[in-house]
């Protein structure tokens, strides 16, 4: 039965916080079902992206007024008074009362009893004059505490990054995940000339504006309902890919006729990049651990037109494998990271619970290099990237690596073929080192992302 965006948006952001959805998936789901104009399905991303943004904020308010922390409310409940709390402090388009009155409709649907509970909350929060965050009260010092909830970053992550980063880099960052990400896509090239490709997605309402760095990157200017439902998506004229991730491939610099192997490589944005540099000629093993993953590299090679050079393998990185050692030209590690660098696209991100997990991953990326390491041929090049900002994911495990293998040295990323195309901004201090940390604290185009570049000569 056909429910409103902002019912919607109230179970979309609980599934999300609640059973730890990808944000991306979950509202996916939901605008598949057709139900809404392109304004109602605007409204169902913003009522879900902007509480998820601010999350800690509303419910610190939510808490204050229904004199009760927020985890002991009613889920559905909850997701009520977050979405309308998140209306109510930040955004002009909708009168108090009419927030107010849906939110109390919404609940006398389900819990006819909590509707005078979110009445109150709600009216309560409207008296306390909060409007938008620059008026929140909370907002009083320049301190890790006050950060954390101004940001809506917990406060385990907000120390974490500033154990690495200085204290403007970490506002910079931290105020750049409350931003909406432009939305990136990678043009392909083997489908036709650049002008061409333009013409076509630009008849279907896309307009894209080159960025500048690598010819196939572009950003989307406007679009008209979801570009994934568009015929030109369906085509393989262009994948959506962050610019960041495109770099990456940038720099490993596949040459047509190579055999490359990327070692991790679902759902396959950087493989279906590299076959697209290979021009038609070469070899491309896409290995993943994920047998279900894999089949979305498929699915993209197919429909970007290089699955001929793409081979899928199940393969588990942690194990060597005997029958590739210093048989690739180039290998990718694109590593299973904590995904930091992602949050302006995934703000779920920042309240994932299970953070033991993520202190093993140091390990798992340092045993997956040393298994890539192998398989490059000498004079073959190695490059390791992750999507996140933490330097024991990245600095430390390149380090480790280098120490333990001196017939590896970083090559610069500036290098013939390469440097000629690079914006101003990889000045050559930053690039002649042979990695670099990208993210918003460098500049706005980029997410979170790590790349290292080596060589091996033995
Ligand atoms: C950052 S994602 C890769 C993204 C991909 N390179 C792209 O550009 O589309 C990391 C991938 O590592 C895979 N993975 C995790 N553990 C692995 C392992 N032990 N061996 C191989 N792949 C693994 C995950 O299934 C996931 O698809």
């Amino acid at each position: 039965m056909k429910i409103s965006p902002r019912e919607a948006a109230a179970h979309a952001l609980e599934n999300i916080l609640t059973f730890e959805r990808f944000s991306n998936r979950e509202t996916g789901r939901w605008l598949e079902k057709g139900w809404w104009s392109d304004e109602d399905q605007r409204l169902f991303l913003l009522l879900v992206y902007g509480s998820l943004e601010q999350l800690l904020q509303l419910d610190q308010l939510i808490a204050t007024h229904a004199r009760r922390p927020v985890d002991k409310l009613d889920p559905f409940l909850r997701g009520i008074l977050r979405i309308s709390a998140y209306q109510l402090c930040f955004t002009d388009r909708i009168p108090a009362y009419a927030v107010i009155n849906e939110a109390v409709e919404l609940a006398k649907k389900k819990k006819p009893k909590a509707a005078g509970l979110v009445n109150a909350v709600l009216r309560a929060i409207t008296r306390s004059g909060v409007k938008n965050r620059v008026s929140m009260p909370i907002i009083v010092n320049d301190n890790i505490q006050a950060l954390s909830l101004r940001y809506s970053h917990p406060l385990w992550l907000v120390e974490l990054l500033h154990q690495d980063y200085s204290w403007s880099d970490l506002k910079t960052m931290l105020a750049a995940h409350q931003q909406p990400p432009s939305l990136t896509v990678r043009l392909n090239l083997q489908k036709g000339k650049m002008e061409d490709l333009l013409l076509a997605i630009g008849q279907e309402g896309i307009e894209l504006e080159p960025l500048g760095y690598i010819p196939e990157a572009f950003k989307v200017t406007t679009q008209q309902g979801l570009i994934t439902h568009s015929d030109v998506y369906r085509r393989g004229l262009f994948h959506i890919q962050s610019l960041a991730s495109m770099m990456a491939v940038h720099w490993l610099d596949p040459q047509p006729g190579e055999r490359i192997i990327d070692m991790a490589a679902a759902p396959g944005g950087k493989a279906t990049f590299i076959a697209q540099r290979m021009k038609g000629r070469g070899m491309v093993m896409a290995r993943d651990i994920s047998v279900g993953r894999i089949q979305q590299i498929q699915d993209n090679a197919r429909r970007l037109g290089c699955n001929e050079l793409i081979t899928c393998q199940e393969q588990d990185g942690r194990k060597p494998d005997p029958e590739m050692i210093q048989k690739a030209d180039r290998v990718l590690l694109d590593a299973p990271c904590s995904s930091l660098g992602m949050i302006r696209k995934k703000p779920e991100l920042k309240y994932i619970k299970n953070w033991q997990r993520l202190r093993e991953l140091p390990q798992l990326q340092y045993q997956m290099l040393e298994n890539a390491g192998k398989m490059v041929r000498n004079e073959g090049v190695l490059v390791y990237s992750t999507c996140t900002y933490l330097r024991r994911e990245n600095d430390a495990v390149l380090e480790r690596f280098l120490d333990n293998h001196p017939n590896f040295k970083l090559e610069p990323l500036i290098e013939k073929g390469i440097h000629d195309s690079i914006n101003d901004l990889f000045t050559e201090t930053i690039v002649s080192k042979g990695f670099i940390q990208l993210g918003p604290h460098v500049h706005m185009d980029f997410d979170g992302f790590f790349v290292a570049r080596m060589k091996r000569t033995d």
